[in-house]
């Protein structure tokens, strides 16, 4: 008979062998390690509780996972999950599924994890929230891009969390001892531009007193965030293409070459390639600040997050009365509806204004406003209206879809159950709706 233990304890990162039960059949010592737990307080137990202190599998909360994958035939699985960590705060980590059988005919998943995030993010203010499939496939690139040292460009509707994703990507890098310094291009004059990047000496122009270090100077050995690229004016453009290619510049008035080591994170709101066709971006700066490039998911691509961000973003505005402010389960499943043309921003805005309205801290349907009331979905996005047609099999089917993950507060269990079919057929759906 294999050592099972032995074999398993030969591998770096933590290593769980699980059953079709979900139960927890081996663990090794690295996972013991780090998650500080001894190995008889998990082997017997089941996966979704250790790691997510639930009772229910990761699927039935809307999460991808690799348990019902490899028990549906996929042999291998690949993705980015959230789970616990050893503080019980919420961590980042990939999991790398392997479905393993046994001589006696039983199938297992063999369970790599990979740690992606140290624990210095996990200050409120800077944890990224979100657990949707759209949302964890970002933050694999963005712990890609951090791994390595190329330019990246953020992409993004206004209020995605490109600043937040950028700090992300600094905190994770090599350079996170060094500083992170953001500059949003569009609210700067043109005027202004240059000494505001490279710093001006003395007297450099009308105004200016005293002398001024530049943005890339600052973030010396560290990363600088442009936000709003796409604002940048022409002329600028060229300036600061040579700074990247060449890691030198003069400061405004001054005749000394000061070099400066920084990695760019960019970010735009813009189609940036238009703008190249149009002329109104140069085509080689675009290169130069594009060598990765990271697609932020609008929030109504990843309605599943807007719960948990509603609830953080809640949390943040503390207590009135000494309670703590909280969401009826109508207000939530209203908040789920609508579609943030301004993003996680916009969230924020109207959880602030629904906690000011709510005379006990309770929150109900009836404290939240919507600032573009059309934008709020009733049904799934409708093809554009034909007349006189009858509306298509399919069509009320994600209508239908879409009313019950209301009515059963996005619960899919529940959903599929009252549907009369499989969950994994109703994830088919979600998906080909695009209701996840
Ligand atoms: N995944 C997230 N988890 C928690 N908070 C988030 C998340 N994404 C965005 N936020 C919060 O939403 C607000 C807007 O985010 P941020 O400023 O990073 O957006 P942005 O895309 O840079 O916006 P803009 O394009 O307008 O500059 C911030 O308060 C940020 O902390």
């Amino acid at each position: 008979m294999l050592d099972i233990q032995g074999l398993i304890d030969l591998q770096d990162d933590p290593f769980v062998l699980i059953d079709r039960d979900y139960r927890i059949v081996a663990a090794n010592s690295a996972y013991c390690q780090a998650y500080g737990v001894a190995r008889e307080d998990v082997v017997g137990r089941r996966c979704h509780e250790v790691s997510h202190h639930s009772r229910v599998p990761c699927h039935e909360n809307g999460e991808d996972c690799p348990h019902v994958r490899v028990f549906s035939g996929q042999t291998r699985v690949d993705l980015v999950h959230v789970h616990f960590d050893a503080l019980g705060r919420p961590e980042h980590v990939k999991l790398v599924g392997r479905r393993l059988a046994s001589v006696d005919g039983r199938t297992y998943l063999g369970e790599q994890i990979r740690r992606l995030a140290g624990t210095e993010l996990d200050c409120d203010e800077l944890r990224m929230i979100g657990r949707s499939p759209a949302f964890l496939a970002c933050v694999e690139h963005l712990t890609a891009a951090a791994q390595a040292e190329a330019p990246v460009l953020l992409l993004g509707e206004s209020g995605v969390g490109k600043e937040l994703a950028a700090q992300y990507i600094h905190r994770r890098s090599e350079r996170a001892a060094k500083p992170f310094v953001a500059l949003d291009c569009a609210a700067i004059p043109e005027s202004l531009f240059e000494a505001e990047l490279f710093g001006h000496e003395r007297g450099a122009f009308t105004g200016c007193v005293g002398r001024r270090e530049g943005l890339f100077e600052q973030a010396d050995g560290g990363t600088l965030f442009l936000d709003e690229i796409g604002e940048i004016p022409l002329s600028m453009q060229a300036k600061l293409l040579r700074v990247l290619e060449t890691g030198e510049f003069r400061r405004v008035g001054g005749r000394e070459i000061i070099r400066a080591d920084v990695r760019l994170v960019s970010a735009t709101n813009r189609d940036l390639l238009a703008m190249v066709d149009e002329g109104r971006f140069r085509q080689d700066l675009y290169y130069r600040i594009a060598g990765i490039d990271v697609r932020l998911p609008p929030l109504r691509e990843r309605r599943s997050d807007i719960p948990a961000l509603a609830e953080v973003l809640l949390g943040r505005l503390g207590t009135r009365d000494g309670r703590r402010y909280r969401f009826s389960d109508e207000a939530l499943a209203l908040l789920v509806q609508y579609d943030y043309p301004g993003n996680v921003r916009e969230l924020r805005n109207i959880v602030q204004k629904a906690a000011a309205l709510a005379p006990n801290g309770l929150i109900g349907p009836e404290h939240i406003l919507f600032p573009h009331e059309r934008d709020r979905r009733s049904v799934p996005e409708a093809p554009a209206p034909v007349p006189d047609r009858p509306p298509r099999m399919v069509e009320l089917e994600a209508r239908h879809i879409a009313e019950m993950l209301t009515r059963h507060q996005g619960n899919r269990r529940r959903v599929a159950q009252a549907l009369g079919i499989s969950e994994r057929t109703l994830y088919r759906k979600l998906a080909r709706y695009q209701l996840r």
